[in-house]
């Protein structure tokens, strides 16, 4: 008797040691889009035993992300609902990520999770492959189809634990709006995860459709007596007949001549590009018919036609949707000195005179929280704000981030090709973080998109026009890195149109006032601070800036029994200020520097091992590397 066939866990368990033991190419045992992630995870410089962290955005990043993502929201909220339903009783929890991998909805079983589950499905924690390495949601990106991944599957052992199956969403016009997932920590059977995860995303994308302008959609169907069938053939079309976008499905169906419309590819499609007879004699039988009505492809294939939502008497269509517009924001954030909301309104002219602004200060001084101010204040509120932080990402993957690349650029780039940063943030703002740490090839590429405002994907030589107002933010000395030739002089004036400069926090003289603000944002409105508690805080010299006094005030809240002021006790991580040196230097970063040599010795030269070693996260290990240029 034949011994019975291993189980996908079990060839998982074999392909890994295949790969990672002996580098052989684990053929036919695991699925080619995850030896496809792995093999882009090794030449990024992964180790399996790198750490994961599962960070979120910060919050006027997540801001944006969940402002940008309201149509896949809304969209979604049904579909999501049901599937959670359906998986939670498994063990399941549901996520859906945007296009790039950020996760905008979490569900399902959840709150019974061990903690990696917990911290990895939270909205705003970035999910895609540069983040968390192989995994059904990054695969399912990078794909375009339903995968499911098991726990060894996952490139890393931090990761392990987690089997997953995702399923990407595809908007009306073809582009990747985002990916549904399941996922759960034990390694039972799981029949029909795949299924389940697809029709979700198939759901979502009939919706996506349905709330897209048009005057009519129709639904082709080979069967006439149940036009409804899951093969779900959408054409979304004008008043005049002009096509407005289709679904996966019936572009894939259409085959070539599908691809048009509103993709950009050529001349916008029309009907009788693609039927027989005429568009009005079509909308016309199908009002006065009870049910579907033959239509007859040039190719000769006859299907039948119903209407996908209302025909509407020659309607014509509604304007394209614009991003929904960002919740107006009239008062400016308390930032402990008069001096900031001067500066920030100043900045707010610039801005509307197409001036970039450049905003200094130390690290936790509130430079993103600036950024989202006058993003919400600008005119450019209703679009979106797209920011790249230009320390965290490694410098092979921040031109890509950027610029966007097509299909095919390089090995690794993504099926269908991905927009960068700047093109996302065509009509709203773009906020380039930490622009210091822009590598010198990258900022001369900039230099060209800030003058001749058009782009051009990585691989690609089509160029697009992109509008957007620019916001800069960093902590180093631009004028010193100009001067050792490490930040460009052209780019320095084309960014520093108007600079906001924020001062440390123990040079600020209204500090009081920030810390009540932000005592009654961590604790809403439940608490306040004893004279003497104040007095500890106003006495610390604020290394950290705001974040460490958010963090202060947050932990002291938390640990204080509820109702009563806080009091000096209920902050011990205040040392005394002359035992807080606001930066490393003179032995400490000697002792500093040292410790990274010896760990990049130790790894190999390998960032992410060393980093591990050093107890600090990559982007620190980076930036440092790069401070010492
Ligand atoms: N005026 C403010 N009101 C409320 N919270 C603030 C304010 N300024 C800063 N914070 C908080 O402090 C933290 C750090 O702020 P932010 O991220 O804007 O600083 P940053 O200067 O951009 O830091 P980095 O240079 O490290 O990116 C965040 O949690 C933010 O919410």
């Amino acid at each position: 008797m034949n011994p019975p066939a291993p189980s996908p866990l079990e060839r998982a368990i074999v392909a890994r040691q295949a790969y990672f033991e002996h580098g052989l190419k684990p053929d036919d045992l695991i699925d080619e889009a995850i030896f496809r992630s792995w093999t882009r995870c090794t030449a990024a410089d992964r180790r399996e035993r790198d750490p994961v962290e599962f960070e979120p955005v910060g919050r006027a990043m997540l801001r944006g992300l969940l402002e940008r993502g309201q149509p896949l929201l809304q969209a979604a909220a049904g579909p999501l609902d049901k599937l959670a339903r359906a998986v939670s009783g498994a063990g399941y929890a549901v996520l859906m990520t945007d296009g790039a991998g950020y996760a905008l909805s979490v569900g399902g079983a959840l709150n019974d999770r061990p903690h990696p589950m917990r911290l990895a499905f939270r909205q705003g924690v970035d999910l895609s492959e540069g983040a968390i390495g192989t995994s059904a949601m990054s695969c399912a990106l990078s794909e375009r189809r339903a995968i499911r991944v098991f726990g060894p599957e996952h490139f890393f052992s931090a990761t392990r634990m987690f089997h997953c199956a995702a399923a990407p969403i595809l908007a009306p016009d073809g582009s990747l709006a985002g990916v549904v997932d399941i996922t759960r920590d034990s390694p039972r059977p799981d029949f029909g995860a795949l299924a389940l995860v697809s029709q979700c995303a198939r759901a979502i994308e009939r919706e996506l459709f349905r709330a897209r302008p048009a005057a009519h959609t129709l639904t082709l169907s080979w069967d006439d007596s149940r036009p409804e069938d899951a093969q779900d053939l959408l054409v979304a079309l004008g008043a005049d007949g002009e096509i407005l976008g289709m679904n996966e499905q019936a572009r894939r169906f259409l085959g070539e001549r599908g691809e048009g419309g509103d993709h950009g590819r050529g001349a916008a499609l029309h009907f009788g590009d693609l039927f027989e007879g005429r568009f009005q004699a079509c909308m016309d039988a199908l009002r006065q018919a009870r049910g579907p009505v033959p239509l007859r492809l040039h190719s000769g294939l006859c299907l039948f036609a119903s209407a996908g939502g209302p025909v509407q008497p020659a309607l014509a269509a509604p304007p394209p949707a614009r991003p929904p517009a960002a919740p107006p924001q009239t008062v400016l954030p308390e930032f402990g000195d008069a001096g900031i909301p001067r500066q920030l309104e100043t900045a707010l002219r610039a801005l509307a005179n197409h001036l970039p602004v450049l905003l200094l200060g130390e690290t936790g001084s509130g430079k993103e929280v600036a950024a989202d101010c006058l993003h919400r204040r600008s005119p450019r509120a209703a679009g979106p704000l797209v920011a790249l932080n230009c320390a965290a990402i490694p410098e092979t993957l921040i031109e890509s981030e950027l610029f966007g690349h097509v299909e095919g650029a390089y090995t690794g780039a993504r099926r269908g090709g991905m927009p960068g940063k700047i093109e996302l943030a065509d009509g709203g703002s773009l906020f380039l973080d930490e622009i210091g740490d822009m590598p010198m090839a990258l900022q001369a590429r900039l230099l060209r998109v800030l003058e001749t405002r058009e782009l051009s994907r990585l691989g690609s030589t089509a160029s697009r026009r992109v509008d957007f107002q620019l916001i800069c933010a960093t902590h180093r000395d631009l004028q010193q890195a100009m001067g050792e030739g490490r930040f460009r002089a052209d780019l320095y004036y084309r960014i520093a149109g108007f600079t906001v400069t924020l001062p440390p926090l123990r040079e600020r003289c209204g500090l009081a006032a920030l810390m009540e603000a932000l005592l009654a944002e961590v604790s809403a409105g439940h608490r306040s601070l004893a004279p003497a508690a104040l007095a500890r805080l106003l006495a610390h010299p604020w290394p950290g800036n705001a974040r460490e006094l958010r963090h202060a005030l947050t932990y002291a809240h938390t640990v204080a029994e509820p109702g009563r002021p806080l009091q000096p006790d209920d902050f011990p991580a205040l040392a005394p200020p002359q035992a807080a040196p606001a930066a490393a230097s003179g032995l400490l970063a000697t002792l500093e520097e040292e410790a990274i040599q010896r760990a990049l010795k130790e790894t190999s030269g390998k960032v992410a091992a060393a980093a591990r070693l050093l107890g600090m996260s990559r982007a620190t290990l980076y930036r440092r590397l790069r401070g010492r240029r």
